[in-house]
């Protein structure tokens, strides 16, 4: 469904890849968490499944379409097939819950009926029944997350890419933002999620693929988080003796022990976020949407695949292929 096949890809101006050498295969219907310290490659991956860069080496395969080959023109119709969730939310704020949810299907073409049918289903399944009317700023961190996630999935796309969903929200709500995406995994979407969180991650015990300086150093069919904040060249040698193979080792532990404090999930049942009952307190408290402006708003709409970019030009006709 998704194949990396030597994958290599260096930003113009970079001394090293941020991909380097990437063999990788996801299978429809799997959850798969990338996982690895900061800079070591993951929203590069989501970005190159999403044809937003492209490798500078290697062959990119996703739902059946060499992504070389799919013209500038079919880039929009092929991320059509991909859900995209953010960190960020990218809701766009002086639209309602229902309008953000609506204009993903609405710049599709999708027919009036079906977008009437369609958005209170996916609200309704993401959990914001009777909140269709709000506004972003009237709804918790968690809530809008669920919007976002709501407007990925509406037009019921094979395969969402999450990139860091839970990185603004508090634990009990990431825990419930994770119990829908796992319901969505469910349902026969495949997930790929970059995260920093361990508790989540360690929770799930779903596949894990760790990354390290543009590497794969981990895949592992139902892991956990490990250990991604090891820096080899701390690793002393051998003939360094024991007394600083103890060190290593206490700061190893030491490191591991301050992660997980600071991002393990607590195991009571999820409970809403105490903000998302005071939507008016939530929008003080909460990360703040920023309001873009017309590019903005323009360039959400490219990443979602819903507008062709400026820049995009080329005209031949090849079909974006079928889904595997
Ligand atoms: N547009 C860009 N131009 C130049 N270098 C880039 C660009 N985007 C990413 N990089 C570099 O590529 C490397 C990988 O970055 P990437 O954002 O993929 O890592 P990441 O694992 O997602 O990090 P984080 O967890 O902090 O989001 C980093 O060294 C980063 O500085």
């Amino acid at each position: 469904m998704i194949r990396y096949e030597n994958v290599t890809k260096k930003y113009p101006g970079t001394k090293r890849p941020a991909v380097d050498g990437i063999d990788l295969e996801v299978e429809r219907g799997e959850f798969v968490f990338l996982v690895g310290a900061s800079g070591s490659g993951k929203s590069t991956c989501l970005q190159l499944i999403l044809k937003e860069e492209r490798p500078t080496t290697g062959t990119i395969h996703v739902l059946g379409n060499d992504l070389g080959s799919i013209s500038n023109r079919k880039v929009p119709y092929f991320r059509r097939q991909l859900g995209v969730v953010f960190q960020d939310f990218r809701l766009l704020p002086n639209k309602t819950v229902y309008q953000n949810v609506a204009f993903t299907l609405q710049v599709i073409g999708k027919s009036r009926g079906f977008i009437q049918e369609a958005v209170p289903d996916v609200l309704k399944m993401v959990g914001l029944d009777g909140k269709a009317e709000r506004y972003p700023h009237e709804l918790s961190g968690g809530e809008q997350q669920r919007v976002a996630i709501a407007r990925a999935v509406v037009n019921k796309p094979p395969v969402l890419l999450a990139d860091e969903p839970t990185g603004n929200l508090d634990p009990a709500t990431s825990a419930g933002i994770m119990q829908l995406l796992e319901r969505i995994n469910a349902g026969g979407t495949t997930v790929v999620m970059a995260t920093h969180e361990a508790g989540i991650v360690d929770k799930m015990q779903r596949r894990v693929i760790q990354l390290h300086e543009g590497r794969i150093v981990r895949d592992e069919r139902s892991g956990g988080y490990g250990n991604t904040g090891i820096v080899p060249e701390l690793r002393p040698q051998e003939v360094k003796g024991e007394s600083a193979l103890a060190a290593q080792a206490a700061v190893v532990s030491a490191a591991e022990t301050a992660e997980r404090e600071t991002q393990a999930l607590p195991v009571v049942p999820v409970a809403p976020a105490p903000a998302a009952q005071n939507p008016h307190t939530a929008a003080i408290i909460l990360p703040q949407v920023e309001t873009p402006d017309a590019a903005d708003h323009l360039g959400i709409a490219e990443s979602l695949g819903l507008r062709r970019a400026e820049t995009e030009r080329g005209d031949d006709e090849q079909n974006v292929g079928p889904v595997k």
